[in-house]
């Protein structure tokens, strides 16, 4: 696994230590029904890790105004976007994600208009919720994924799942995104956690120990 996408975080003192533990992205959602709900510039945003931007359904002009306001480097749509929408938001000069619910079986059909229309896929749960369900989904249901675009997993990955990740070798997955099941409280990651995480899935040898975990 090359990428750690860390999603829904708020607090400066947190974001700051989510970095130092190595995210390579930190995700901030702006979406008013989530719990992880971002409503003001934190006193820190990260340097060294990528800013993404997480919206469902908003308009462009709220996206623009977002895009500026937190320098973020990268948009991730997780409603209903077009891929039309997807391209007029890359043209801001920012790279887009779209993210797909996956269910019981990988629909081709429905990713395949937004090929070339934004820059990266995040396969993520098929629930009630638009992201941050903590359900994980049949992971196997990507072998039928036959795209170039690079994508994410997402949904529901825990600690304990670093182990498995490392034997994850989708030709086109570049990475993964954790968040609900990393969390202390509602936008609030355990740093430690994070850390071990990453430090086992970026180096094969190295195995997460069950105390640190806490299982
Ligand atoms: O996290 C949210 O509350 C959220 C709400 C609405 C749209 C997207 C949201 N999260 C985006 C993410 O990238 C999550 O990390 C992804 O859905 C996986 O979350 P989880 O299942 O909790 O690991």
């Amino acid at each position: 696994m090359k990428l750690v996408k860390v999603c829904g975080m708020r607090e400066a003192t947190n974001i700051r230590e989510v970095e130092q533990a190595g995210a390579d992205w930190i995700g901030f959602i702006f979406y008013p029904e989530s719990p992880r709900f971002v409503h003001e510039v934190p006193d820190y945003l990260p340097r060294k890790s990528k800013r993404v931007g997480v919206f469902v359904n908003a308009p462009k002009e709220k996206i623009s105004e977002t895009i500026s306001l937190f320098g973020l480097d990268l948009v991730q749509l997780h409603g209903n976007e077009s891929p039309e929408f997807c391209e007029n938001i890359r043209r801001s000069g920012v790279k887009v994600i779209k993210s797909f619910r996956v269910g019981d079986e990988f629909k081709e059909e429905e990713v395949e208009p937004y090929h070339g229309k934004c820059d990266y896929f995040l396969f993520d749960t098929q629930t009630s919720l638009y992201g941050g369900s903590g359900e994980k989904f049949n992971w196997e249901t990507l072998l039928n994924y036959r795209g170039n675009t690079f994508f994410l997993l997402s949904g529901g990955i825990t600690p304990g799942d670093a182990e498995a990740l490392k034997t994850f070798s989708y030709p086109k997955c570049i990475g993964v995104d954790i968040n609900s099941k990393f969390e202390i409280s509602p936008a609030v990651k355990d740093a430690k956690l994070v850390k071990q995480f990453i430090k086992v899935i970026k180096n094969p040898g190295n195995k997460i120990d069950n105390k640190t975990l806490l299982i």
